[in-house]
């Protein structure tokens, strides 16, 4: 049916409502992005009923200033990737590309500004939802997206306080990975095979990346 066939009046009134896109957030500064990461999101896809997962690589992680932290765009490549085999996963630059300290009111501002029509759900591990309180603008942050929390080994999953109906807390399967334990691991010349996806590994040895000195 052509722009111009389409009913108008009241046929059109009673058109059935599109149902609201569902679009997961994964924000991190993905240094290196690792199973762990993949499986909450694909879990919380799962759970959630999402339509996409847009994983969101941060520019400057305020938080971590006293760590070194890698260039934005290794991390952007790695989080690429990592995530290109999977139709229903994305990549966004907003948080790189915006410049300065990144906010997570920002981004999910920014993100609902470039998908009207669209629910967005912060998908955040157990560690850093029991520092969300500590976030910046956290008056309107949780306006923006309902927040997912999911399990991480060696950390309490609890909501730390959010406006009623605002979290929901879901166990994923447990992966004790994290990105501080795969730089020492290359480092030290271990190896991060199964802990990364494989591309990722070859990146992180082209890039000559966490190799100290
Ligand atoms: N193994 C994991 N299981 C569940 N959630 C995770 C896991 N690793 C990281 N996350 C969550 O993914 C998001 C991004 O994490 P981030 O990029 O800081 O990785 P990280 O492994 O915690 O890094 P680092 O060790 O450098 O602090 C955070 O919400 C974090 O809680
Ligand atoms: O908005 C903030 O002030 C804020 C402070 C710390 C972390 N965050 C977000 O939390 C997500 C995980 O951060 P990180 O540093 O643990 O990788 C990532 O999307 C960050 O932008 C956001």
């Amino acid at each position: 049916m052509g722009e111009q066939d389409m009913p108008t009046g009241p046929a059109a009134a009673a058109a059935p409502e599109r149902p609201r896109r569902r679009l997961g957030v994964m924000g991190g500064t993905f240094d290196p992005i690792h199973h762990g990461h993949l499986v909450a999101a694909s879990e919380v896809a799962a759970q959630f009923h999402l339509d996409e997962v847009v994983f969101v690589p941060t520019g400057e992680p305020w938080q971590k200033s006293h760590k070194e932290v890698t260039p934005a765009e290794d991390r952007y490549l790695m989080t690429v990737i990592a995530t290109a085999e999977n139709p229903q996963f994305s990549v966004s630059r907003i948080d790189i590309d915006r410049g300065g300290p990144t906010y997570t009111t920002d981004t999910l501002r920014d993100l609902a500004a470039l998908n009207p029509g669209t629910d967005l759900f912060f998908i955040t591990g157990a560690d850093a939802l029991g520092q969300i309180l500590t976030w910046r603008h956290t008056d309107e942050l949780f306006s923006l997206a309902h927040f997912i929390g999911v399990t991480r080994p060696g950390h309490t999953l609890a909501d730390p306080g959010l406006p009623e109906g605002q979290v929901s807390l879901v166990e994923v399967p447990a992966l004790a990975i994290s990105s501080t334990d795969c730089r020492a691991r290359v480092a030290e010349g271990n190896p991060v095979w199964y802990l990364v996806p494989d591309g990722v590994v070859r990146y992180i040895d082209k890039r000559e990346l966490y190799r100290g000195d």
